[in-house]
């Protein structure tokens, strides 16, 4: 087929050289037949391609079930699942369940569907006994459950399956064979210092921590060492003095602002314990997000769905996923470690919103960035990054953002910076220049669509592994702000003398007044979860 092809291909590119002009009409109809005879031909070849991947599909499908039968079985017994027995074979990554199939009256064989399940999604086995209501121990043994998560769409779910048989022997070699192969999995933690921020959001952090988490680290007995922080900076100072080699995660319950607030931590924990005061140390610790904040950038980005469960059984299972990050300098000091920055309007909204405390968050919210779109002002500013050498623009922007995970959320499902991933060793760099507001209204709107936020003369992206951006105005924002509300000047978070700036990181406010230079840094730390392309979409963001 392929000589024929290639044949073929040598006449076609024969007929093309002939000059066409003059061209007399058995010569046309012959050129007529060629191009009849090049479509069958391609349609041939594409119908060949796909038999082909179809039977190496096939192939690979068989090779995997040879595999599997070829998995030496560990153990094998009748069980009852449901109200029908079954005969289950355990190997040492999976548990498989076949129903005895029972003989109908007209000796035809009746069938029914064997049922699969891999160890690596279990997390935990318990001994099943029946107990009087209020006894805490003994009681005839019943059979096993095996405690495990299910996957529906990117959302992690709790499921158990009953075996159920009354030999307390049996039943107590599958118990501790099944606890045995468990164990295997080195990635799983056994002991977690679990930070919690009660003023998270709604301030539902606790509450979400011990309804939907704390259930499922005791079921896989993990063992917990809680802080319920009391203010700013107070994870911060734990992290420094801890004695970090007992735990084998750090968990997180809160919004962005305390998960940067640990990752900052982490790293920061990293540096002095391998006395590196310049350079970003990796932490030996991974971080789990239980996210309980407003928006939940960081979670989403590694979770798929803003939801505790899905967090937790991440975390119980020792899914871990190395994640990019960034340093942010000022006039060479380590501002923080963190995601995302947001310069001009992401910075601006925030720091409206922040003089708007004593409102409900997401009012608070939507306040600040109607606001802030209607005193729309761009910063004159120089905005250098690094590619491979530093090229540098001069000029108004309304916004730039430089994010090193992608920052996916319900709002915005394909992320804030769907051209960078999780560990991709860059960071993706969006400048808007000035336009019009209607125009940037628009390319706002965009970002809850599917694309096409880019597709402006106006925006520019690009890949980088550094940027510097140095404000030119003389006049602060807060400054312009005080005058312009008649309000006084909210205190800076970095003092200092002059104009400063609002930056919005991770959704902290930070007040700069000069140069920043941000570093990415690849893989610095580790969370669990997984890489996912996008989020679940739950909610519309309605204000513009
Ligand atoms: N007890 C506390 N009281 C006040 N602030 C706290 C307390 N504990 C921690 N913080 C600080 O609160 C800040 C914001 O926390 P977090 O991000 O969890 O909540 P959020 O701002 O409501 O959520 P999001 O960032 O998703 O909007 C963090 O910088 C954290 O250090």
């Amino acid at each position: 087929f392929i000589e024929e092809e290639q044949t073929h291909t040598g006449v076609c590119l024969f007929w093309s050289s002939v000059e066409p002009v003059n061209m007399s009409e058995p010569e046309e109809e012959l050129q007529g037949e060629q191009r009849d005879s090049t479509k069958k031909k391609k349609k041939e070849k594409r119908s060949a391609m796909k038999k082909k991947k179809k039977k190496k599909k096939k192939e690979e499908e068989e090779e995997e079930e040879e595999r599997e039968r070829d998995e030496c079985v560990v153990l094998r017994g009748i069980f009852k699942l449901g109200k029908r027995s079954h005969d289950v074979l355990l190997t040492q990554t999976r548990l498989t369940w076949i129903p005895i199939t029972p003989e109908t009256p007209t000796g035809e064989a009746c069938v029914l569907q064997p049922g699969v399940m891999l160890l690596q999604d279990v997390f935990a086995v318990k001994v099943k006994r029946r107990r009087a209501a209020g006894q805490q121990s003994g009681g005839p043994v019943l059979g096993v459950a095996l405690f495990c998560c299910r996957r529906r769409g990117r959302r992690l779910e709790e499921d158990t399956v009953h075996l159920h048989n009354a030999s307390v022997e049996h039943i107590h070699t599958w118990y501790n064979t099944l606890k045995e192969l468990l164990t295997g999995s080195s990635s799983r933690p056994t002991y977690l210092k679990v930070f919690i921020n009660p003023s998270s959001h709604k301030k539902e952090a606790v509450h979400i921590y011990r309804e939907h988490v704390a259930p499922l680290f005791k079921m896989a007995d993990i063992r917990t060492d809680i802080t319920v922080t009391e203010r700013k900076g107070h994870a911060l100072s734990v992290m420094k003095e801890c004695k970090l080699d007992e735990y084998d995660g750090v968990v997180c319950v809160g919004g962005d602002g305390s998960v940067a607030e640990l990752c900052h931590a982490l790293v920061l924990r990293a540096q002095l314990d391998a006395d590196s005061p310049e350079k970003p140390v990796t932490p030996m610790l991974p971080l789990g997000i239980i996210p309980a904040g407003s928006t939940d950038v960081v979670s989403c980005s590694v979770h798929g769905v803003r939801d505790p469960v899905t967090a937790a059984l991440h975390i119980v299972l020792g899914h871990l996923q190395q994640v990019d990050m960034c340093s942010f300098s000022s006039l060479g000091q380590l501002v923080c470690f963190g995601f995302s920055a947001m310069f001009g309007f992401g910075g601006q909204s925030l720091a409206r919103a922040e003089k708007k405390r004593w409102m409900p968050s997401s009012r608070r919210r939507e306040y600040a960035l109607v606001k802030t779109l209607a005193r729309l002002r761009p910063e004159d500013c120089q905005l250098s990054f690094l590619p491979e050498s530093w090229t540098t623009n001069q000029g108004l922007y309304l916004s730039i953002s430089i994010m090193s995970i992608p920052c996916l959320s319900p709002h915005t499902p394909q992320g804030l910076a769907p051209n960078t991933t999780l560990a991709n060793g860059s960071a993706a760099l969006i400048a808007v220049g000035n336009t019009s507001r209607s125009e940037f209204i628009k390319h706002l709107k965009r970002y809850t669509g599917s694309s096409g936020q880019f597709s402006f003369s106006f925006v520019e992206t690009h890949t980088v592994s550094a940027v510097k951006i140095r404000p030119r105005s003389l006049i602060g924002w807060s400054e312009e702000e005080s005058e312009e509300e008649g309000e006084s000047k909210t205190s800076p978070i970095i003092q200092s003398e002059g104009a400063t700036f609002p930056w919005n990181i991770d959704g902290e406010l930070v007040e700069i007044a000069n140069e920043v230079l941000i570093r990415v840094h690849p893989r610095l730390i580790t969370l669990y979860g997984e890489e996912v392309d996008e989020a679940e979409s739950t909610v519309s963001c309605s204000c513009i």
